[in-house]
């Protein structure tokens, strides 16, 4: 069993831990906090061991009377590997502490390129984080990107890729963040840092993308034109991303038409914490005219970039292959095809 211990048990580092104890291969050998709230609480109660930041917090904890079994020094200690889960930036002030206990670590997406080996998507690049130390899962929307980009550039080449990024202003528990009642081109330079990190996961693809921001919590949306160096059928091409086990093809008689009622559709699934995993692609969107495929996806922020961390670290221990990690990751999650029994988009509403 891979001991995994998780720096930063904050809205990915929680899911991480949940995904990681759910699988056969690996557990969780603890998690850190800063600070003694309900999270920390959630954490002892999901029975995770729970470790302070620093010696100065060991003390809050106790003055709040949660336990902690050390410092996140002693948490790397009991780990074989680390999950960084910590506010972008931070986790690369942690590297050095890991490379002094020679302890590898996964960082997350808004830590520069540079803090690891190499940036990872399972679907796209598993083999470059093989044996890695210090791996990188890219952030939620280009995780996104990859997984839907992938099957189109193996299967039909692609030429250019031009994507604008409907960007959620905060998550769920940000109150602090907004807007409240604007709409922000967001990042205001083009093209956004979104398609300089897509090329860390596809080197040689050309891509302009452009982020613009909303007041919404629940997921992120994606207007999508690829122009493909073939002429594929939108019949054929809806085909193959749906036989993709992390791109859900939205089927029109779903009736699914929003992001609300994505999640309620993962919520009434018993999906934990209503999480969506995989990229949702409404069916009636792809649509192909001679070389140019269009599509909208939507990306739950807080969730797709859990399976990834998951098999990055098995590709990184060796564990298994890409096939046999995503397969297994899968499993272990519920996001089987089977197991949610997920209508099939080639059926429309009248039929
Ligand atoms: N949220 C999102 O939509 C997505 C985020 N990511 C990436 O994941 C990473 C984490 O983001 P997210 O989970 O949203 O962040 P959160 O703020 O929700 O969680 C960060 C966690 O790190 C802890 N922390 C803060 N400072 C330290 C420290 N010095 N030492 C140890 N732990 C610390 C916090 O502890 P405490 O709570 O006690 O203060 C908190 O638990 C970022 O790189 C982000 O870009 C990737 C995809 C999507
Ligand atoms: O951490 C994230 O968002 P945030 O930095 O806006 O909280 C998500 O991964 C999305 O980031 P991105 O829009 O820079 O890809």
């Amino acid at each position: 069993m891979l001991q995994v211990g998780v720096n930063g048990y904050g809205t990915i580092g929680k899911r991480v831990a949940d995904a990681v104890r759910a699988q056969p291969d690996m557990t969780i050998a603890g998690v850190t906090k800063t600070s003694p709230d309900f999270a920390a609480e959630g954490a002892r109660t999901a029975g995770y061991p729970l470790y302070a930041c620093d010696e100065e917090s060991v003390d809050e904890f106790h003055a709040a009377g949660l336990a902690v079994d050390g410092t996140v020094g002693d948490m790397v200690d009991a780990s074989d590997v680390v999950v960084d889960a910590t506010p972008g930036g931070v986790g690369a002030e942690y590297r050095p502490l890991y490379e002094a206990r020679d302890t590898p670590a996964v960082f997350q997406g808004a830590e520069a390129p540079d803090v690891a080996e190499t940036s990872f998507n399972a679907r796209a690049n598993f083999d470059d984080a093989r044996d890695a130390d210090y791996v990188r899962v890219v952030s939620c929307n280009t995780t996104g990107l990859s997984r839907l980009l992938a099957p189109l550039a193996e299967t039909y080449g692609i030429e250019k890729v031009r994507t604008t990024l409907v960007r959620r202003g905060g998550d769920p528990t940000q109150s602090d963040r907004g807007p409240i009642n604007d709409i922000l081109p967001d990042p205001v330079e083009v093209p956004s840092h979104h398609g300089p990190d897509v090329q860390t996961i596809f080197p040689d693809l050309s891509i302009d993308t452009l982020g613009l921001t909303v007041p919404a919590t629940l997921m992120h949306l994606h207007s999508v034109n690829v122009t493909l160096e073939s002429t594929p059928d939108s019949r054929d091409v809806c085909d193959l991303l749906d036989a993709e086990s992390r791109l859900f093809v939205v089927p029109e008689r779903s009736g699914i038409g929003s992001c609300g009622q994505l999640r309620e559709y993962a919520r009434d699934a018993g999906r934990p914490r209503g999480d969506v995993w995989e990229n949702c692609v409404w069916g009636e969107s792809i649509t192909v005219e001679e070389r140019d495929f269009y599509c909208f996806q939507a990306i739950h922020q807080e969730a797709d970039v859990v399976p990834e961390n998951v098999d990055a670290l098995r590709a990184m221990f060796d564990m298994a292959d890409a096939e046999e990690s995503v397969a297994r990751t899968n499993a272990a999650l519920g996001l089987e095809r089977d197991g949610d029994a997920r209508p099939d988009p080639r059926v429309a509403a009248d039929d």
